[in-house]
């Protein structure tokens, strides 16, 4: 790698290359099919992948960026001795480390960063996804039973050939400095492309405050309002919130970083989310992806979330995204008073 680039671009090629690696071992896990679910609270459980999938992460980047504060959604996986030698992924991807570092980016020291890392964005809907992949209808019985997440009214409606929820899941990586969200990363493990005649899995998306977006093809949002939000953990407050906006449509999906995936493809144009429930890991590396495209992501009360080492991990007041500043500015418009004053404790 070359030390003489800004260590901004650097940690961003670093962390681009460690996503697609973490994404192998989502798959992976997957494929070996004991998923290992833990409860770790109310609507909240974590996987082998999660587990595995954060401890690669942080090994690799803070053994290159030993001063730089790595913070994942799964805990401390240092506790849990060495990783595998082929989790270590020390190479840059190539293509973003020939990037230009805007001058505000280039005096950063690691000192000033904190990363978010939310090793599986989407839990629920990779254990609902591993379900559906299982094609025997007794193995699938099995994996039902021990399988805390699924009411037996949706197993019945099951379609085992629909792969679909597992696109909703991605790899986050949030950069931030000085609080703000300067850099991210979403890897989608489960993406399919065709390479000629052969099918590739996976890709990652990036974004870079002063230089723009890159790893897809960015589209404008649709001609009428649709919405994006949550499909795992809704309640009346999020429901509340989504009616209010008058939209044509309503997606409901997984995980924050496929949300935000829709508003840049142009499948929607507004994220809601009028809860509690996702955390800094969840939004840090949306946030500095969807703001480098031209959009914007704050909470309900149409405020920055900060991201700090010290900083609280809950989004206590909510998400609120769009692809524009207009489009932000009318979702914000929508929300009742009483519905801000609830999620924020007056
Ligand atoms: N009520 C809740 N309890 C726990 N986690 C929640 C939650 N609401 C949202 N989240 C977290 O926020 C992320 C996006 O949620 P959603 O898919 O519902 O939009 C998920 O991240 P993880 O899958 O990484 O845990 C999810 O766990
Ligand atoms: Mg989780
Ligand atoms: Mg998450
Ligand atoms: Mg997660």
């Amino acid at each position: 790698m070359s030390s003489t680039a800004p260590l901004i671009i650097r940690l961003l090629a670093s962390s681009v290359s460690v996503a697609g690696r973490a994404g192998k071992i989502v798959r992976d896990v997957m494929s070996r099919g004991e998923l290992g679910i833990v409860e770790k609270g109310k609507d909240d459980y974590q996987t082998e992948a999660d587990r595995s999938a954060q401890r690669c992460i942080i090994s690799s980047l803070s053994s290159l960026y030993p001063k730089v504060n790595i913070i994942g959604e799964e805990g401390n996986p240092d506790s849990e001795g060495e990783i595998p030698s082929e989790w270590l992924q020390i190479e840059a991807d190539k293509e973003v480390m020939l990037l230009e570092c805007p001058s505000s980016l280039q005096g950063v020291k690691e000192e000033d960063i904190v990363v978010w890392v939310d090793p599986l964005d989407g839990t629920s809907e990779y254990t609902q996804g591993a379900l559906m992949l299982k094609r025997d209808p007794w193995e699938r019985w099995k994996m039902y039973l021990t399988h805390p997440l699924i009411s037996i009214k949706w197993y019945l409606s099951l379609r085992h050939s629909n792969y679909g929820f597992l696109e909703h899941v991605t790899v986050l990586i949030g950069i931030s400095v000085n609080e703000k969200p300067v850099a991210g990363v979403i890897h989608q493990p489960y993406f399919k492309t065709m390479v000629g005649e052969e099918k590739q899995m996976g890709r990652t998306i990036w974004g870079l405050q002063g230089v723009g977006v890159g790893g897809y093809i960015p589209a404008p949002p649709p001609d009428s309002l649709v919405i994006t939000t949550t499909r795992s953990h809704s309640n009346p407050v999020v429901e509340k919130a989504l009616q209010v906006m008058n939209a044509a449509q309503v997606l409901r999906v997984g995980g924050a970083g496929y949300k935000v995936l829709q508003l840049l493809e142009g499948k929607a144009s507004i994220y809601v989310f009028a809860s509690p429930g996702c955390k800094k890991w969840d939004t840090c590396a949306p946030e500095a992806v969807l703001s480098a495209a031209g959009g914007k992501l704050t909470d309900i009360l149409g405020d920055f979330y900060k991201y700090g080492a010290s900083v609280t991990h809950p989004n206590k007041t909510g998400v609120l995204a769009a692809v524009n500043d207009e489009l932000h500015n009318y979702a914000l418009s929508r929300i009742p008073q009483e519905l801000k004053d609830k999620l924020s404790g007056n």
